[in-house]
């Protein structure tokens, strides 16, 4: 089933994932309660009988969950006007494991940005980001980019300058931007920006299929 509606980005490999016409608000629902999860899961400092408490009630909600499933977790889905994955880890509403990166906003020269706000639970460094999921904020806007641009591609090649930590607990605008094609390489640059200064930047190439 494809659901193409003009202005929107197609994903790699979206045609054969259901589309649906709106994210289900218990999806968005039930991932938001997990992170609050995650969150409370790395901060809490309760009595151990209290850990195997909760450790409990997580595990009859897993059984809960897993009476139904379906055989592929990809979904797409409309957000801000946008095709999104809903269960893709760093823009999916339902993922959980995504922060999520959401408000997509494109520029008229195709400059793309959005915003995430990750939690104590991506800490790296003290009070700051893990690398590696610095890289996937990176990695995912500059392939938001190229499809915004009209040529969806896989990163062959990303390279991140960490110019300073990434705060957790703050706001942060991921921007991203096409800038070339060369046959099927396709380049682009991003870079993520918290209280106005510009923590890390990107060069990537994607090679389109
Ligand atoms: C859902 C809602 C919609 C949203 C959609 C948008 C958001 C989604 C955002 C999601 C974001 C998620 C982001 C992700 O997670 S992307 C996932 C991470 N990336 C991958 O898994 C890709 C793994 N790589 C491959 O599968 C293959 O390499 C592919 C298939 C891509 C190309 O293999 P293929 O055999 O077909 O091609 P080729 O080897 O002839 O190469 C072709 C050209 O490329 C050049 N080349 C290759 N490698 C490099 C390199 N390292 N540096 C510089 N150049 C390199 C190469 O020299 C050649 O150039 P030329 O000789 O033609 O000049």
């Amino acid at each position: 089933m494809t659901d193409e509606r003009p202005g929107t980005t197609s994903p790699p490999a979206a045609g054969h994932a259901p589309v649906l016409p709106a994210i289900p608000a218990e999806t968005t629902l039930l991932a938001a309660r997990i992170r609050e999860l995650v969150e409370a899961g790395v901060h809490t400092d309760v009595a151990a009988e209290d850990l195997r408490a909760a450790a409990e009630h997580v595990t009859a909600a897993t059984e809960l969950l897993r009476e139904r499933t379906r055989e592929e977790p990809l979904l797409l889905s409309y957000l801000d006007g946008n095709q999104v994955s809903v269960h893709n880890p760093v823009e999916g509403p339902g993922n959980p494991l995504a922060p999520p990166m959401v408000g997509l906003e494109i520029d008229e020269s195709g400059a793309t940005s959005s915003t995430a706000l990750l939690g104590a639970a991506y800490e790296g460094p003290p009070g700051r980001v893990h690398g590696g999921w610095v890289a996937s904020l990176l990695d995912h806007a500059v392939g938001r980019a190229v499809a915004v641009a009209g040529h969806p591609a896989m990163t062959v090649s990303l390279t991140v300058d960490y110019r300073r930590g990434t705060p957790h607990g703050v706001p942060l605008t991921i921007n991203a931007r096409f800038t070339g094609k060369e046959g099927r390489k396709v380049f682009a640059t991003g870079e993520i920006v918290a209280d106005g200064e510009t923590t890390a930047e990107a060069s990537a190439i994607l090679v389109t299929y």
